[in-house]
C-alpha cells in the first residue's frame, strides 16, 4: 500500500492518496485535486485500480482539498526526514572516514615517530606531514560541525512542520464538525421538504380525484342539458312557427287598429282642445278665487277695523338650542290665521283643536316679518289714533322677544324699537306739512305697583330719534342695575309698558292730532298652581293673576257692551283704559311655547285669545282737533287745573280736621268691588286673588283719567300701589300731577299753552315713593333679559 499523487495508472488496490486524472482545468486554488473534466476524483481506501469515486458536491470537494493539503504536508515532512537521514548517514560516513584516516595517521605518526627516532630529517618531514594532517582534520571537524548544525536546523524545521500539521489538523476537525452540522441541517431540511412534498402530492392526488369526479358529473349534466336544449330548440322552433303565423294575423289586425286609432286620435284631439278651454277657464277661476280670497281677507280686516275688533296675532316661538328632542304640540299653521293644536294624550279627532286668529306667525317668522304686518297700525298713531299692542302668553313663550327683541342689533329689534324708528322716519318725511313731537314713558307694574322707571317721576321724555330711545334704555338699564339685585327673576313677573305719545301740528291750518301707542310686555300668564309658589312668589303670582284677570274682565265686559267697564280693578287696566275702550286700535300678540309639556297652558292661552279676538271695541276714532276746539280744550284743561287746586285745598282742609291717617284707606276700602272672573277664561285664578281685586281709585278719579289730552292715562293717574294706604297729605301733595301734560315742546320744555305742572320740586329717584324707582327699574324692554 502506497501513496499515489496524480498518476492514474500507477496505483494499486489498497493504496491511499489523491489521484488527479488530468491537468487542472477549473479549480485554481488546489490545482492538483482537479481534473481535466472539472471533476475531482477521490481515491478511497480499499478501492481497486481504476475505481474512483466522483466528488459530487462542494463538501466532498472541500474535504478533497483538506486531505490534499494534509497529504502534501506529510510529503514535505517525509522529504525533510529523508534529507535528515541522508545527512546523518553522510555525517556517519564522514566520521568513519575521519576515524579511519585518524587511525591511518596515528599509525603513520607512530611510524614517523619511529622514523623520527630514526632521523631528524625524517622527523621534520613527518612533522610537516602531521601539520598537513592536522589542517585537514580541522577542516573535517568544521564540516562535521556544519553537518550537525544542518541536522539541528532540519530537526527544528521538522518540529515547525509538525506544529503546522497539528494546527491544520485542528482546523480541519473544526471544519469537519461544521460541515457535519451543515450536512445535518440540510438533511433535516431535505426530510421536511420531502414530507411536505409528499403531503402536497397526496393533496394534488385528492384534488385530481375530485376534479375527475366533477368532470364526470359535468359531463353527465351537460349531456342532460344538451338533450334538454335540443328539446327546447324543437319547442322554440314550433313556437316560432306559431308566432310567425300569429304575427301575420296581428299585422292584419294592427292595420285595422291603426285605422281605428287614427279615428280615435282625431276625436281625442277635439276633446283635448275642449278640455284645454275648460282648464283655462278653471285656472282663471282659481286665480280669481285667490284674488277674491285676498280681497275677502282685506274686507274682513276692514270690517273688523270698522267694528273695532281687537286684532289677535299668534306667534309660535321655536324650540331653543338644546331642546332638539322635544315634541311639539303645534300640528299645523294655516296661511289664513289657523293653528291646529294636537293633544298628546288623545287620539283621533278629539286630540286636535283648531283656533283662528288674524294671523299666525310660525317658528321661522322674522322680527321684520312680524313688524311689517303691524306697521300700518303703528303708523296710524301719527294720524291721531290710540294704539295698544300687548304681548300675552306664559313665561318663556317669547313676549319680550317679540316686543323688544333678543338683542340691540337692528335685525334683533322687536316691535318697540321698530315702531319708534318707523314713527321717526315718517315724521321726518312729513316735516314740510306736519311738525311732530314724540315723547316716551316707561312704566313697570310689579305687584300692582306702577313704577315710573328710567325717567324720574315717571314723566315723559321727549325723543327725537331712535338713538335717543336707545340712550334712554341704557339709562334705564343702569338705573335698574343699581336698584335691584333680583331683576332677572322679577322681569317675568312684572308688566312692562312703553307709552309713546305723538303730537302732530298741521303747519298749514294749525289743527293738531294726538296719538298714543302703548307697547306692553305682560307678565307670564301661567296659573299659580303650576308654579307652586309660596310666600313672596305666591303674592307676585296672585298680583299677576289679578291684573290679567282684570284685563280679561275689561275685555269681556267691553265685548258684552256693559255700561260699566271695570277698568280700575287693576293698575294694568287703569293704564290701558284709554287704549282698550276709547275707540283705540288694539292688537294682542298671543305667544305660544311649542313644547307638548306646555299643552294645557297653550290651550288656555289660545282660548283666552280666541275670546279676545271676538271683542268689538267700536270703530277707532282719531284725536284730531281744529284750532277752535283746541283752544276750547285748553280752556277746559285750565279750568280742570283750577278745580284740581280747589280739590287740593279742600282736601288739605279736610286733612287738618282728620285725625286718623287711615281715612283714605277706609275711603278706598268702601269701594271694594269684587269682580267675577268667570268670563275671563282664567278659571284657574286662585280665589284669594279674585277676592282681593279692588278698585284703587274713586269714580271721580276715573272721570279725571278720561279727561287727559290724548286719552292715554299713564302718568295722569296716581299709580300708588298703596292707593289705599297712602295718606291724604301725600295725595294732596301729588294732586296737581294728575293733570300734568306729557306734551313737550321741541326743546323739551312744557308747553306754555297748557297748565304748568305743579310747582313742586321735581321728583328725583330719591324722592319717589319707597319701593319705586330706587327699588325697581324699567326700560323699553324687560332689561334684565338683555344682560
Ligand atoms: N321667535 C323666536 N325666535 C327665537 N327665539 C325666541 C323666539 N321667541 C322667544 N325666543 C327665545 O325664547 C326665550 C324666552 O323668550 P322671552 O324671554 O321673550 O319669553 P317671555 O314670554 O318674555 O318670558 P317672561 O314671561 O319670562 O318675560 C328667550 O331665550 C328668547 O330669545
Amino acid at each position: 500500500m502506497g501513496t499515489v499523487n496524480g498518476e492514474y495508472e500507477d496505483f494499486d488496490a489498497g493504496d491511499v492518496g489523491w489521484l488527479c486524472i488530468g491537468p487542472t482545468v477549473k479549480c485554481e486554488e488546489v490545482p492538483l485535486c482537479c481534473c481535466r473534466d472539472g471533476a475531482a476524483r477521490l481515491w478511497r481506501e480499499g478501492s481497486r485500480g481504476g475505481e474512483v469515486a466522483p466528488v459530487s458536491d462542494n463538501i466532498e470537494h472541500q474535504r478533497c482539498i483538506d486531505l490534499r493539503v494534509v497529504h502534501l504536508l506529510r510529503n514535505v515532512i517525509q522529504e525533510i526526514e529523508h534529507r535528515i537521514g541522508i545527512q546523518a548517514d553522510h555525517i556517519r560516513n564522514q566520521n568513519s572516514i575521519i576515524k579511519t584516516r585518524e587511525d591511518k595517521y596515528r599509525s603513520k605518526i607512530k611510524a614517523l615517530e619511529t622514523l623520527v627516532n630514526g632521523t631528524n630529517e625524517e622527523n621534520e618531514m613527518a612533522i610537516n606531514r602531521l601539520e598537513v594532517v592536522k589542517v585537514e582534520k580541522s577542516k573535517i571537524d568544521e564540516k562535521r560541525k556544519l553537518g550537525e548544525q544542518d541536522m539541528i536546523r532540519l530537526i527544528r524545521e521538522k518540529d515547525n512542520a509538525e506544529n503546522i500539521i497539528a494546527s491544520l489538523h485542528q482546523e480541519m476537525q473544526v471544519m469537519n464538525r461544521m460541515h457535519e452540522q451543515f450536512r445535518e441541517q440540510m438533511e433535516t431540511k431535505a426530510r421536511q421538504m420531502e414530507e411536505h412534498l409528499t403531503l402536497r402530492a397526496k393533496e394534488a392526488e385528492f384534488c385530481l380525484m375530485q376534479s375527475k369526479k366533477k368532470v364526470e358529473e359535468v359531463e353527465a349534466t351537460s349531456q342532460l342539458k344538451s338533450q334538454l336544449w335540443s328539446k327546447k330548440a324543437n319547442i322554440f322552433q314550433s313556437f316560432m312557427n306559431n308566432q310567425k303565423l300569429s304575427i301575420k294575423d296581428i299585422k292584419i289586425s294592427s292595420q285595422s287598429i291603426k285605422q281605428e286609432m287614427y279615428a280615435l286620435q282625431m276625436t281625442w284631439r277635439d276633446e283635448i282642445s275642449n278640455i284645454g278651454h275648460d282648464l283655462k277657464g278653471l285656472v282663471d277661476a282659481a286665480e280669481n278665487y285667490h284674488k277674491v280670497l285676498a280681497e275677502n281677507q282685506k274686507l274682513f280686516n276692514e270690517v273688523q277695523e270698522l267694528k273695532g275688533n281687537i286684532r289677535v296675532y299668534c306667534r309660535v316661538r321655536p324650540f331653543l338650542p338644546g331642546q332638539d328632542g322635544k315634541l311639539t304640540a303645534i300640528d299645523y299653521i294655516g296661511e289664513n290665521g289657523e293653528i291646529l293644536i294636537a293633544n298628546p294624550s288623545k287620539q283621533g279627532k278629539e286630540g286636535y283643536r283648531m283656533f283662528k286668529f288674524n294671523k299666525v306667525f310660525g317658528t321661522h317668522s322674522s322680527q321684520a316679518e312680524v313688524f311689517s304686518d303691524i306697521q300700518p297700525l303703528i303708523r296710524s298713531v301719527l294720524d291721531g289714533f290710540n294704539v295698544c299692542i300687548f304681548a300675552y302668553g306664559q313665561t318663556g313663550s317669547g313676549k319680550t322677544y317679540t316686543m323688544s327683541g333678543p338683542g340691540t342689533s337692528r335685525e334683533d329689534w322687536g316691535v318697540n324699537y321698530r315702531a319708534l324708528n318707523d314713527l321717526f322716519d315718517i315724521s321726518l318725511s312729513r316735516k314740510n306739512a306736519f311738525s311732530y313731537e314724540v315723547g316716551v314713558q316707561m312704566v313697570e307694574i310689579y305687584n300692582e305697583q306702577p313704577n315710573g322707571l328710567v325717567v324720574p317721576d315717571a314723566s315723559l321724555h321727549p325723543v327725537k330719534s331712535t338713538s335717543d330711545v336707545l340712550d334712554l334704555m341704557e339709562i334705564g338699564q343702569s338705573n335698574r342695575a343699581v336698584g335691584s339685585t333680583a331683576l332677572n327673576e322679577r322681569s317675568s313677573r312684572s308688566h312692562s309698558i312703553l307709552t309713546v305719545h305723538v303730537r302732530g301740528l298741521d303747519v298749514k291750518n294749525g289743527s293738531t292730532s294726538r296719538g298714543c301707542l302703548h307697547l306692553i310686555d305682560l307678565a307670564g300668564s301661567e296659573r299659580v298652581e303650576r308654579s307652586e309658589a309660596t310666600g313672596d312668589r305666591l303674592k307676585e303670582a296672585q298680583h299677576i293673576n289679578k291684573s290679567l284677570s282684570a284685563l280679561g274682565d275689561v275685555i269681556f265686559s267691553l265685548a258684552q257692551k256693559n255700561a260699566h267697564v271695570p277698568y280700575r280693578n287693576s293698575k294694568l287696566t287703569q293704564v290701558l283704559q284709554s287704549s282698550l275702550g276709547g275707540q283705540a286700535k288694539t292688537l294682542m300678540f298671543v305667544q305660544i311655547n311649542p313644547d307638548v309639556e306646555s299643552y294645557s297652558e297653550t290651550i288656555s292661552t289660545l282660548k283666552f285669545a280666541e275670546r279676545v279676538s271676538g271683542v268689538e271695541l267700536g270703530a277707532a276714532r282719531s284725536n284730531r282737533e281744529g284750532k277752535d276746539i283746541k283752544e276750547l280744550l285748553e280752556q277746559v284743561a285750565s279750568l280742570k287745573d283750577t278745580i284740581a287746586r280747589k280739590d287740593m285745598e279742600i282736601e288739605q282742609l279736610q286733612l287738618l280736621k282728620s285725625k286718623s291717617p287711615n281715612s283714605m284707606t277706609e275711603r278706598n276700602g268702601s269701594n271694594l268691588l269684587r269682580q267675577s272672573t268667570s268670563s275671563t277664561g282664567l278659571s284657574s285664578l286662585p280665589v284669594a286673588s279674585q277676592q282681593n281685586q279692588q278698585l284703587s281709585g274713586s269714580v271721580e278719579a276715573e272721570a279725571e283719567d278720561n279727561a287727559s289730552d290724548d286719552g292715554c292715562s299713564v302718568g295722569e293717574t296716581e299709580y300708588s300701589p298703596a292707593g289705599a294706604s297712602e295718606t291724604s297729605a301725600e295725595r294732596a301733595h301729588k294732586a296737581p300731577s294728575r293733570i300734568t301734560r306729557f306734551f313737550l315742546t321741541k326743546n323739551g320744555q312744557p308747553s306754555t299753552s297748557r297748565p304748568k305742572p305743579r310747582e313742586v320740586v321735581p321728583k328725583t329717584q330719591g324722592s319717589m315713593r319707597p319701593g319705586t324707582a330706587q327699588a325697581t327699574g324699567g326700560s323699553l324692554a324687560k332689561p334684565s333679559k338683555r344682560r
